[in-house]
């Protein structure tokens, strides 16, 4: 186990890199079985998620599109429970099969406030996928359709996810450490 300090907390290791891309594979996997014969439209939603979109992406092998939208709520650990869209949706999503690629579900918050703007426009289908989900955290009911790894209440850092603007660049996620919550 390793041990990284991000601003003043130290985290442990929680998912190796090997971990973290072998499900990526698993999912890519499903989603191609899914999907295939349709052209799905994928929405990334930064800043969190784009390493995870850019690694499943490498694996589908249907025709896709990918675009990202820009959409943050934290503040250090917390939820403001206030979602900002910084950077909007540019395609018309009516009749599309859509799935939003996210890093992480943690209180649900972001995608409960942003799913009924999709759905108002009418795309042929909606999915999630999601790597890392926190159902003890989860406020809000979400069918979260394909996902990675379900996590303890703790927060993480890396492959993406960071504390404060720092740790997003780690090839590893590391879980916050017990003794500094
Ligand atoms: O389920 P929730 O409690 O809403 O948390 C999930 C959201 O929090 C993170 O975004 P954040 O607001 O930290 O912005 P970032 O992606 O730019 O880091 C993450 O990327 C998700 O979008
Ligand atoms: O545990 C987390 N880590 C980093 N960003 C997050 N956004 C929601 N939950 C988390």
């Amino acid at each position: 186990m390793s041990l990284v300090t991000v601003h003043d907390k130290t985290f442990c290791t929680y998912l190796t890199e090997k971990d973290i891309q072998a499900r990526i594979v698993q999912m890519a996997e499903a989603i191609n079985k899914d999907y295939q014969g349709k052209k799905p439209l994928f929405i990334g939603i930064l800043n969190g998620a784009f390493m995870f979109a850019s690694d499943l992406f490498k694996h589908l092998t249907i025709e896709a599109e990918i675009t990202f939208i820009k959409l943050a709520s934290y503040k250090g650990m917390k939820s403001t429970g206030n979602v900002v869209t910084s950077i909007g949706l540019d395609h018309d999503l009516y009749g599309r099969d859509v799935v939003i690629i996210e890093d992480i579900i943690d209180t649900g918050k972001t995608l409960h406030k942003f799913l009924p703007q999709l759905d108002h426009q009418q795309p042929a289908s909606l999915k999630i996928a999601v790597l890392l989900h926190k159902p003890e955290a989860l406020q809000h009911p979400l069918n979260i359709d394909y996902v990675g790894f379900s996590i303890p209440n703790k927060f993480v850092v890396g492959f993406g996810l960071d504390y404060n603007g720092l740790g997003r660049n780690l090839k590893e996620i590391y879980q916050l450490d017990g003794n500094n919550e």
